[in-house]
């Protein structure tokens, strides 16, 4: 490990830490100190500067957590009425630690704002040290950072308290933090941090409710005269709960949200014979450590679930006067490939009723993921929601075939054209799919020269074939999907700037499956499909330890490589439960280092004093670093922004260029000479 972190080891003895007098915080207090000193390189005591960012960049972050905040207006208006009466800047960040929102209601918030405490300020552990909003997303807890608790010096008079915003899946997606100036009693913040734990747990539920608006959700809770809570669950039709807030794993002490998701709601709370009703509070008896309890459970209105369930009774019950089945607007539009496609994914829901909008409207779209996300399934049900629906969906990866067939491929060549080709000439893809969709993959992988001629295909509706001189009239729509940054390509030239605004009319990011709410979901649809391709498999399940193990991993192959690892399971099982040793060993790999703050995603209770620790990038273990190896992470957390890499390593930015140069490590020098981060 390097020694010139600034700071000797007597410094690092030195690390002091006021005593809270609460054990538990002190030792995530004493972590993070740690984490500052060993990982990040950081020397206490000194002053840390507040990067801030541009506007655009911002906006950029603040973007998918806008329908979030505001769904949640009304509790934030809440916080914001306490926080002013008691000085207190209300922050909002993203996972990287970026403030996307504040609020600074009182002359003292409006002071901490000018001291950095606002929005644009990035509260990254990793450049500020340890803070509220930094430490609680690394720690993925909520946390109070107290004064002299701040590793910057500049720091020890502000007193944060904050807590991770919890997604349905478990996953952390930013945090909230009130802060002001750090006076008397460090155990005063108790109530502070309170505040912040209850409103963190009243944006879970909110965010709840509407991923599973079309599901049925339901509140539990100790108490009878209070039924409506926080700790809710999502239970599909087949009464299984495909979902659970942390406020209701924390109240049932499970240590993993799958030992309740995966499970029937009539076994998970057994022995209650009861039906759940809209209306009626459901008493069930539990056992809590050893101990009966009752519980009380609340189906929550659900217009959504109520008119599907009305449809589907009428639709069951009587036929209409043409002998079709009716459906309510709401189970036909759940009903679409489309809809299917964006299983119950909240953005893709979103892309998806945009998309049966414009799908017919000549507007070109372009479908972006990584390999195995589901381009193609997307195009296929963007063709089959379209007027052409009837008509030839053709596809053509430009990545799978040589560049030097893409032309006759896609153009088609006349009789006697090529030495080799069929005698009779053949027609391309475009022609083919004339009238209906056709579908091109990978499009990135375009060759430059062909851009120009599908370029003048689009915008003329005609090709003449190779070796013809007729042209021919074609009326087609056009799907583009790629894995690979376009822009990027068109700055370096690689893709034409014209063909780029032409197929990208709409675009459309379909999700890694890493990222997806809706794993358990994927996951039960995809078995699904495979199960009616077996005879007799149409009642195998996946066991609830078997389904955490799925949705902790990382899926690099995305749901392709998810459908061979259950085409895989099915043939290890025995009877009609996949369990965790029916699973190849890739699976049960090390989640991956995290690239965001957050740390690695978590699918158990991941607050309210539950350490996620173990989980996160500081809690693996990881084996020494040589020199190179250190100042190459280091340089890649900080963007390759040697300024920035250099405060981290606590050396000079000369010093750095030195290394860099004996290490002979690649720098982008447009990047490593900018403060603003990429
Ligand atoms: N929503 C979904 N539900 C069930 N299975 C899906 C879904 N989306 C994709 N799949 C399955 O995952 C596999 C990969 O899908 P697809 O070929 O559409 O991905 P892709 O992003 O086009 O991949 P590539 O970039 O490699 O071409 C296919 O077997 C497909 O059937």
């Amino acid at each position: 490990m390097s020694s010139n972190t600034g700071y000797s080891d007597k410094n690092a003895k030195s690390v002091k830490i006021r005593p809270s007098g609460d054990k538990d915080t002190d030792k995530y207090i004493q972590s993070s100190w740690q984490r500052c000193r060993d990982q990040y390189k950081m020397s206490p005591d000194s002053n840390v500067e507040l990067v801030s960012l541009s506007e655009s960049e911002v906006r950029q972050r603040r973007e998918p957590m806008e329908k979030l905040l505001s769904d949640s207006e009304e509790v934030f208006d809440k916080i914001r009425t306490v926080s002013k009466q008691s000085g207190y800047a209300v922050l909002i960040t993203n996972t990287e630690g970026v403030v996307v929102k504040s609020y600074a209601d009182s002359s003292i918030s409006h002071d901490l704002e000018q001291k950095g405490l606002r929005q644009g300020t990035l509260w990254s552990e990793k450049i500020v040290g340890t803070n509220g909003l930094g430490t609680c997303l690394t720690e993925c807890r909520p946390v109070t950072v107290f004064a002299e608790e701040h590793y910057g010096f500049n720091l020890h008079n502000f007193s944060c308290s904050a807590a991770p915003l919890i997604s349905p899946d478990g996953t952390p997606f930013g945090a909230l933090d009130i802060s002001t100036y750090a006076s008397g009693n460090r155990l005063y913040q108790a109530l502070a941090l309170n505040l912040v734990c209850e409103t963190a747990d009243e944006i879970e539920a909110i965010v709840f409710k509407n991923a599973y608006a079309n599901q049925r959700v339901i509140s539990l809770s100790f108490s009878p005269h209070r039924p409506e809570t926080n700790a809710l669950i999502a239970v599909n039709d087949s009464d299984t709960i495909i979902a659970a807030t942390t406020p209701l794993l924390l109240a049932l002490g499970c240590r993993d949200r799958y030992e309740l998701v995966g499970r029937k709601f009539q076994e998970a709370f057994s022995d209650n014979p009861g039906q759940l009703e809209s209306s009626v509070v459901l008493e069930m008896l539990i056992q809590l450590k050893g101990k009966p309890h009752k519980l009380y459970a609340t189906l929550l209105h659900n217009s959504a679930v109520e008119r599907r369930m009305k449809a589907a009774d009428s639709a069951a019950s009587k036929p209409s006067a043409s002998g079709v089945q009716t459906h309510s607007a709401e189970a036909q539009a759940s009903d679409t490939p489309l809809f299917s496609a964006a299983g119950k994914e909240p953005l893709l829901l979103k892309q998806a009723s945009r998309c049966q909008r414009i799908v017919n409207k000549g507007i070109s779209i372009l479908l972006q993921g990584e390999t195995g996300t589901g381009k193609e399934v997307w195009a296929r049900a963007l063709h089959e929601s379209s007027d052409r629906a009837d008509k030839p969906f053709i596809t053509l990866n430009c990545a799978a075939i040589p560049e030097s067939l893409i032309e006759s491929e896609l153009f088609g060549y006349g009789a006697g054209t090529f030495t080799g080709g069929l005698k009779s000439g053949k027609v391309g893809k475009i022609q083919a799919s004339h009238g209906g969709t056709l579908f091109l993959d990978e499009i990135g992988d375009m060759p430059i020269e062909l851009q120009a001629s599908l370029l003048r295909v689009l915008a003329e509706n005609e090709i003449i074939p190779l070796g013809e001189v007729n042209p021919v009239k074609v009326s087609l729509n056009v799907i583009c999907a790629t894995h690979r940054d376009l822009k990027e390509l068109v700055s370096r030239g690689d893709f034409r700037e014209d063909l780029f605004y032409r197929i990208s009319g709409f675009q459309v990011a379909l999700p890694s499956l890493r990222e997806r709410q809706d794993k358990p979901v994927i996951i039960e649809n995809v078995l699904r499909a495979l199960c009616r391709d077996e005879e007799n498999a149409e009642n195998v399940q996946v066991a609830p330890e078997a389904l955490n193990v799925l949705c902790q991993y990382q899926w690099p192959g995305n749901i392709r490589q998810l459908k061979n690892v259950l085409q895989y399971a099915m043939c290890m099982r025995e009877g009609d439960l996949i369990q965790s040793d029916d699973l190849p060993d890739e699976v049960f790999a090390e989640p991956a280092a995290m690239s965001s703050e957050a740390g690695a995603r978590s699918y158990a209770p991941p607050s309210r004093m539950v350490s996620m620790a173990g989980l996160t990038e500081a809690g693996v273990e990881q084996p020494p670093l040589s020199e190179k190896e250190e100042l190459e992470q280091v340089l890649e957390q900080n963007r390759w922004v040697v300024t920035r890499a250099a405060r981290a390593l606590g050396i000079s930015r000369s010093t750095l260029h030195r290394k860099i140069k004996k290490y002979n490590l690649f720098i982008d020098e447009a990047a490593g000479e900018s403060d603003s981060p990429a």
